[in-house]
């Protein structure tokens, strides 16, 4: 199976590197100072599950070097979707399929829309991982997960392949024959999660022990379930409630990588996540005033801080 990782950071660098020292054939596609760093020391993963290096790796800025593969893994940051689209072209042969790990519910959308519906197996995944240093990506924690399958339910030869090369590749895996709603999931904790720790600017251990600001979490994730139900994805009638138990059980320290990125004044995806919630919301006409004013307080530092 040939393998291309468009966006070789936290996310793509660490599933990439997994499926590359397990023999597959990956090209990682990356760009300025972490490719060149790559280029000369081979990529670097340092995790609690054991360290990696794939050493002299195929790697590119340049995916037209590579012509059409099986599998796309795109991993860019929501900001860079579509110009990271327009760049995969030449990636993309008859029976290419492409799957997005990113976060929020629209990164699908964009990807149908330009590729056909049919080429995108619905993806979502649960890992901590980031750029350490350029070339080194750190994981933190052991979670490394990825839920998959085709929007059709269908279970298919290209996800039971992919499945199969994830777990030769001990990346926990999981098809998914209702992947829209497995992506809708993550979403309502996921909005939760970094809406509360980025405009708190603090962990999760802090937020969920503070009655406004519990309440804050249970009220954003509630308007997202409220949202999602209005486009028709069946949550489960205590899905909040269950969420709010699983919060409860999180490591103290936990926190979402868009209060990481706000700390360290990079951009944020939070026009994609609660900005989104906003957006679909006035749409269609249901109440989302938690996320709205969460966009609207984050709105300010989401271009990043210039040096
Ligand atoms: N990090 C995590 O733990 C998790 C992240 N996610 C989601 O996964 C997605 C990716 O996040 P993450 O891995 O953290 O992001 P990173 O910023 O670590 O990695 C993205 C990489 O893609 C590169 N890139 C962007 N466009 C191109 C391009 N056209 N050509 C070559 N390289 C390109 C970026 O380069 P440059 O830096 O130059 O822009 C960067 O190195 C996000 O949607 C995030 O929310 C989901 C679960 C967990
Ligand atoms: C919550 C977490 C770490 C789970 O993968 C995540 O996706 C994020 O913070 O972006």
């Amino acid at each position: 199976m040939k393998i291309a990782i468009m966006g070789s950071g936290g996310v793509g660098g660490y599933f990439g590197a997994k499926l590359a020292t397990a023999g597959y054939d990956v090209t990682f596609i990356a760009r300025g100072t972490h490719l060149q760093a790559i280029r000369r020391d081979g990529l670097r993963i340092r995790s609690p599950l054991g360290d990696l290096v794939v050493r002299q790796p195929q790697i590119t800025e340049r995916p037209g070097d590579v012509g059409p593969v099986d599998l796309v893994l795109f991993a860019v940051k929501l900001w860079d979707t579509e110009s990271a689209a327009e760049a995969i072209e030449p990636l993309i042969g008859p029976g290419t399929g492409i799957l997005s790990l990113q976060n929020g519910v629209i990164k699908d959308e964009i990807l149908a829309d330009r590729f056909g519906r049919s080429a995108v197996i619905g993806g979502v995944c649960y890992i901590a991982a980031a750029i350490g240093e350029p070339g080194v990506i750190v994981h933190t924690g052991t979670m490394q997960k990825v839920v998959f399958g085709e929007y059709d339910g269908s279970r298919s030869k290209r996800v039971t392949r992919l499945f199969d090369a994830c777990s030769k590749a001990g990346i926990e895996s999981e098809i998914s024959n209702d992947i829209r709603r497995a992506i809708w999931e993550k979403f309502v904790f996921l909005c939760g999660l970094s809406a509360t720790t980025a405009t708190t600017r603090c962990p999760i251990g802090v937020v969920r022990s503070h009655a406004p600001s519990r309440h804050l979490l249970v009220s954003v994730m509630g308007e997202v379930v409220a949202v999602g139900g209005a486009e028709g994805v069946a949550f489960s009638p205590d899905f909040v409630e269950g969420r709010l138990r699983f919060c409860d059980q999180l490591p103290h320290d936990m926190t979402s990588s868009m209060h990481h990125d706000l700390e360290r004044g990079n951009r944020l995806e939070v026009a994609w996540l609660s900005g989104d919630v906003s957006r679909r919301g006035a749409r269609l006409g249901v109440e989302v005033p938690y996320n709205t004013a969460v966009y609207d307080i984050l709105a300010v530092h989401a271009a990043g801080r210039s040096e």
